[in-house]
């Protein structure tokens, strides 16, 4: 069920409560409860499959939730900036035209967009001679045409180098806070993105865990994985992964409850009752971690 919802200014943006979506004879999510305030910057991590893009698919109204329940403020508008892009790199197409596909605006409307996105110098450029950071960075531009409260950003750093990466983030940080946005972004960057975002959400088909960055990154055992210097630009995000996955997408509980109740929330995350961990100010996670072993692969630091 999806409804829209007149907003207040401290209302959130989206509210997702237990959604679920079914396909093919399988939950891909189930139970995902997501909230994304204005100006805040959410990032949704997980190994490929986890369903990243199918609940930013149903948060922005793109999917269907086959379960739960989706409220999106009645007047949201949302920038999508898509993992696959049906932009053909290969056809002659210049920087300024791509702009003009998706919105009607003038000359001096793309300029400003270019400029806000540092590459007003392009505009006549041919897409296919762009850079992987500057197409990211057209697409920004693009997605920020139509003024968005919510810039949703599949996984923006494909193919762009790791300094390009750090870059990137940086500038969709500086949109937020020149434009007023709140950001979804999809990362499987365990430890550049964090820098930047104010709340991470760890997706397993489920919300495995969430929590902010900066408590992660405080982590002595943070420290011990990447280093000072990686500590102070960086972050990364730890839990214990104290649950397992079912085959029909329920989540078995080590402590006998064998349903989830993953609601998104301010306090402490308790366990005890089934929900998503959240990590401490001191960023201890404890237990196994596997979301930190993954990120020991993506380490370019
Ligand atoms: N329409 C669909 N029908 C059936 N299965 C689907 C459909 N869309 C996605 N899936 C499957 O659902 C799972 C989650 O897909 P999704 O794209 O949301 O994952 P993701 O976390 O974004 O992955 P990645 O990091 O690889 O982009 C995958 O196993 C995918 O193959």
């Amino acid at each position: 069920m999806t409804d829209s919802v007149s907003r207040r200014p401290a209302d959130p943006l989206i509210d997702m409560r237990g959604v679920g979506v079914f396909r093919s004879r399988r939950w891909l999510v189930r139970g995902v409860d997501l909230g994304i305030r204005p100006g805040e910057i959410v990032t949704l991590i997980g190994p490929n499959g986890s369903g990243k893009t199918t609940t930013a698919k149903t948060a922005v109204g793109i999917l269907k939730p086959d379960a739960g329940h989706v409220a999106r403020a009645r007047d949201l508008v949302v920038g999508y900036v898509p993992q696959k892009l049906s932009v053909d790199r290969s056809l002659p197409l210049s920087v300024a035209r791509m702009m003009t596909l998706t919105a009607r605006v003038t000359a001096r409307t793309i300029e400003a967009a270019l400029d806000k996105v540092g590459i007003a110098h392009l505009a006549k450029a041919q897409v296919h001679d762009l850079s992987g950071g500057e197409f990211q960075r057209a697409l920004l531009a693009r997605a920020m045409l139509r003024r968005p409260g919510l810039l949703v950003l599949d996984e923006p750093v494909q193919g762009v180098d790791f300094s390009g990466e750090i870059a990137l983030y940086e500038l969709i940080s500086e949109l937020r806070d020149s434009e007023g946005c709140a950001v979804l972004l999809i990362s499987h960057d365990l430890h550049v993105v964090m820098a930047k975002t104010d709340r991470v959400i760890c997706l397993n088909g489920h919300v495995c865990c969430e929590g902010s960055p900066s408590s992660v990154a405080a982590s002595p055992a943070y420290r011990q994985l990447f280093g000072n210097r990686a500590a102070e630009a960086l972050a990364v995000y730890r839990h214990r992964h104290d649950h397992t996955h079912l085959p029909d997408g329920e989540i078995s509980y080590s402590d006998h409850h064998d349903h989830h109740d993953h609601r998104l929330g301010d306090g402490p995350c308790d366990h005890a009752h089934g929900r998503p961990h959240q990590a401490d100010e001191a960023g201890r996670a404890g237990g196994d971690d596997e979301t930190s072993d993954r990120s020991m692969e993506h380490n370019h630091a």
